[in-house]
């Protein structure tokens, strides 16, 4: 049965290269219009995961369904539904902006007539007009990239895959292509944004899923932020420190949650005391500082966390 719900749905799915496991078992959802942020190490299998997605790598075991068909079924439909920007890609450079949209266009089948009805969309959407007749290798990185990202459009699919979009690019540029992308899913698109700068995500993801140690562990925002402002997240670094976190703010009257990997959330609750003078007190007496926010916890304490507690959160 078809669950529209789900525009990426994968269950149990394992890939190796030959004897080096890659991923295991792992299960996630993305929902249409989500904005799917996939952060890891080097060398975890970011890459691997999303070239599995678009069907560019066969998947061994498991299931993936984009919008509810298994994606080995999909075949050339698959290219309807998704567009990948892979890692490290760039485009001939011997062609205009226009030819490289025309050349995409009928690659995949489009008559001439079609093909240009698309590359003048493209152009508009991404506001290419007075750069359609310029060669590519002739571009600032910052449009070239824009072009990219354009190009896996041509089809207009559903899901936008995008690995490291704004790697090499200055500040200016990188902020360009990350309006950009958040344009994209507000209009719609869902995304699936692989990068290493997770400041640059806060604003943007509605699922975060890390992967490391073959798994891929699932956040949504609404777990990553509280409804209410009195809410602290406070993220330790030791078992030990856990111990005497969970000590002190029982003896303090605070109500707490403990989250994964060494993160406590206190619970909503009308703080008659000052809490972060409560927490510098905590501080005192724990063996590595802790880290609190007010309201929220950002992706980057969540990702420095879950390596050490997946390290065994000892103390060293
Ligand atoms: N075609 C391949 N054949 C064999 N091994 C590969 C292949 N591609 C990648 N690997 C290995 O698989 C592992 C995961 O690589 P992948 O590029 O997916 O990781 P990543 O998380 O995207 O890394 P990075 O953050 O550095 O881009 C690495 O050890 C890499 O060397």
């Amino acid at each position: 049965m078809i669950n529209a719900k789900f525009m990426i749905e994968v269950n149990d799915l394992s890939f190796a290269y030959k004897s080096q496991k890659i991923i295991s078992k792992v299960c996630f959802s993305i929902e249409k219009g989500d904005f799917f942020c996939l952060i890891g190490p080097n060398g975890t299998g970011k890459s691997t995961l999303i070239k599995i997605l678009c069907g560019f790598l066969p998947y061994q075991e498991g299931s993936i369904k984009i919008k509810g068909t298994e994606l080995k079924l999909l075949k050339e439909n698959l290219l309807n539904l998704v567009g990948i920007l892979p890692d490290n890609f760039s485009v001939p450079g011997d062609f205009t902006v226009y030819e490289l949209f025309m050349f995409c266009a009928q690659a995949l089948g489009y008559s001439t007539l079609e093909a240009k009805k698309k590359s003048e969309q493209l152009i508009n959407t991404f506001d290419l007009n007075a750069h359609k007749n310029k060669l590519i290798k002739n571009l600032s990185s910052g449009l070239r990239r824009r072009v990219e990202i354009a190009q896996t459009l041509i089809n207009d699919c559903e899901v936008v895959i995008l690995d490291e979009p704004t790697n090499a690019l200055d500040p200016k540029s990188s902020e360009d292509i990350k309006m950009l992308i958040k344009t994209l899913n507000l209009r719609g698109k869902t995304i699936v944004y692989v990068t290493h700068l997770l400041n640059e995500i806060e604003d943007l993801y509605t699922k975060v899923g890390i992967l490391y140690n073959s798994q891929l562990k699932l956040f949504s925002k609404d777990e990553l932020r509280s409804h209410n402002e009195n809410e602290v997240f406070i993220s330790f670094s030791t078992q030990e420190d856990l111990k005497i976190g969970i000590e002190f703010l029982t003896a303090n009257n605070i109500d707490y949650e403990v989250k994964s990997f060494g993160i406590i959330k206190t619970k909503d609750k009308d703080y008659q005391c000052d809490i972060f003078k409560l927490l510098n007190e905590l501080n005192k007496i724990v063996n590595k500082p802790v880290t609190f926010s007010l309201g929220k916890i950002d992706v980057a304490t969540l990702y420095n966390s879950l390596l050490i507690w997946e390290k065994g959160g000892k103390s060293n």
